[in-house]
């Protein structure tokens, strides 16, 4: 497959790491910003979760900046204490209080399946919390479970809406884990938006330009340079595009429609904030707290006609899709999640990778943290 056979060559300039010493890495630099011990196992659980499925933005990459950053910053609390709000059979609100997305995320999750398993279906809400990594990470905890999870959560302002050139929703993911008969589950995990942040910041440690139809500036013109456009973004200078792209004729509304259904669920239904409120500093330009919100959807299907049913349908309709005629020139149909398996299954073996950037930034939590590790990229 085409696909696996690039893969190595994709990261030629990366480090590997293992997945054992990536992770207790980075539980062990969060203890020494201050998260407690049992959060730090949650928060780096949902971090190597991302670098093992190959999602190389939301892992390591964002231990720091962002997390670390953040908890330096006073912006974000590194304890996270949770308030239940409401509580009624199979739903919950719950408050954050500017904890950890993660930890938030975890539990409220946790709640959600239980509740589906009482009642068939579970939805917690959530307020007041932090950016939570990868929704696919929640998604697969009700999979695990044998059911079906659904989730997404607001962020900082980044999309512009169709016919618009302001930042104002968040890169909003709507993710969807379905479990299947095959070796992984089915899962949709992505922003609701061409790209996300995330991914521009990739392609700033790699020092590529963007592709064009990502971003658009305040003209209306698409921006591929990719290190202006980090900070353009912050500034409210440029945005990014919906799925679908700028203007109608490929369907940028719809990505825009999706986009505010996720901004709405993760604000409406808990009372929690939204849109510029999400921008991370006041008039004065002085950080401040992301006051995020999320929602956790847990569906048992054993309340409807089976676990063993839903499993079998699933499975079959994405063998169909692949079994299906291919492009010219492409060597393979993928379903959603498929990618993330042959990650996952390529990195077991090598380690994650580590571009020259983050192993900086590797070095420098370990000196600062004192802690314990030398490794092989520091021997070149
Ligand atoms: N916490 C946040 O605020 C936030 C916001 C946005 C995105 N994210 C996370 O960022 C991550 C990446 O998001 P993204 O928008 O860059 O995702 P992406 O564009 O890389 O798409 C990933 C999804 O598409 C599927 N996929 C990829 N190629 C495919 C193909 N050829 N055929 C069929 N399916 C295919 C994958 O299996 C996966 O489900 C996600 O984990 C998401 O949750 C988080
Ligand atoms: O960075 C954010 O604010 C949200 C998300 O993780 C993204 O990469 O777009």
């Amino acid at each position: 497959m085409k696909y696996m056979d690039e893969y190595a060559e994709h990261y030629k300039d990366c480090a590997w790491v293992g997945f054992e010493e990536l992770e207790k890495f980075m539980e062990e630099a969060l203890i020494h910003a201050g998260v407690p011990a049992p959060d730090a196992k949650i928060i780096g659980d949902v971090l190597i979760e991302s670098d093992k499925r190959g999602i190389d933005s939301h892992g390591i990459g964002r231990l720091k900046p962002i997390y670390i950053d953040r908890i330096d910053m006073g912006i974000m609390n590194p304890v996270t204490e949770i308030e239940v709000i409401k509580d009624k059979d199979a739903t919950a609100v719950l408050d954050a209080h500017n904890g950890m997305g993660h930890v938030a995320g975890y539990k409220a999750m946790e709640m959600a399946i239980e509740k589906a398993k009482k009642y068939g279906l579970g939805m917690v809400v959530v307020r007041n919390s932090n950016h939570y990594g990868i929704a696919g990470y929640f998604a697969t905890m009700a999979t695990k479970a044998g059911m079906l999870g659904i989730t997404g959560t607001n962020a900082r302002p980044s999309i512009a809406p169709t016919n618009g050139v302001e930042n104002m929703l968040g890169t909003n993911p709507l993710t969807f884990g379905l479990p299947t008969d095959e070796e992984f589950p089915f899962v949709l995990d992505c922003a609701t938006s061409v790209t996300q942040r995330g991914k521009i910041e990739v392609y700033g440690r790699a020092g590529k330009a963007l592709p064009a139809g990502w971003v658009l500036d305040h003209e209306g013109k698409t921006r591929t340079d990719t290190q202006q456009v980090l900070e353009d973004l912050t500034t409210g200078k440029a945005a990014l595009t919906p799925l679908g792209g700028i203007g109608e004729v490929t369907g940028g509304y719809k990505g825009f429609g999706y986009a505010t259904v996720v901004e709405i669920l993760s604000a409406a239904l808990q009372d929690g904030a939204w849109m510029k409120a999400l921008n991370g500093f006041d008039d004065e330009h002085k950080a401040i707290p992301y006051p995020l919100g999320h929602f956790f959807i847990a569906i048992d299907p054993e309340h409807f006609m089976g676990l063993d049913t839903f499993k079998r349908i699933a499975g079959s309709i994405c063998r169909e899709l692949r079994a299906s005629k291919l492009a010219p020139g492409e060597d393979y149909i993928f379903t959603a999640g498929e990618k993330e398996y042959l990650s996952y299954q390529f990195r077991k073996e090598h380690g994650c990778p580590v571009p020259p950037s983050l192993q900086k930034v590797m070095v420098t939590l370990r000196d600062r943290f004192k802690m314990n590790y030398s490794w092989d990229f520091e021997k070149k």
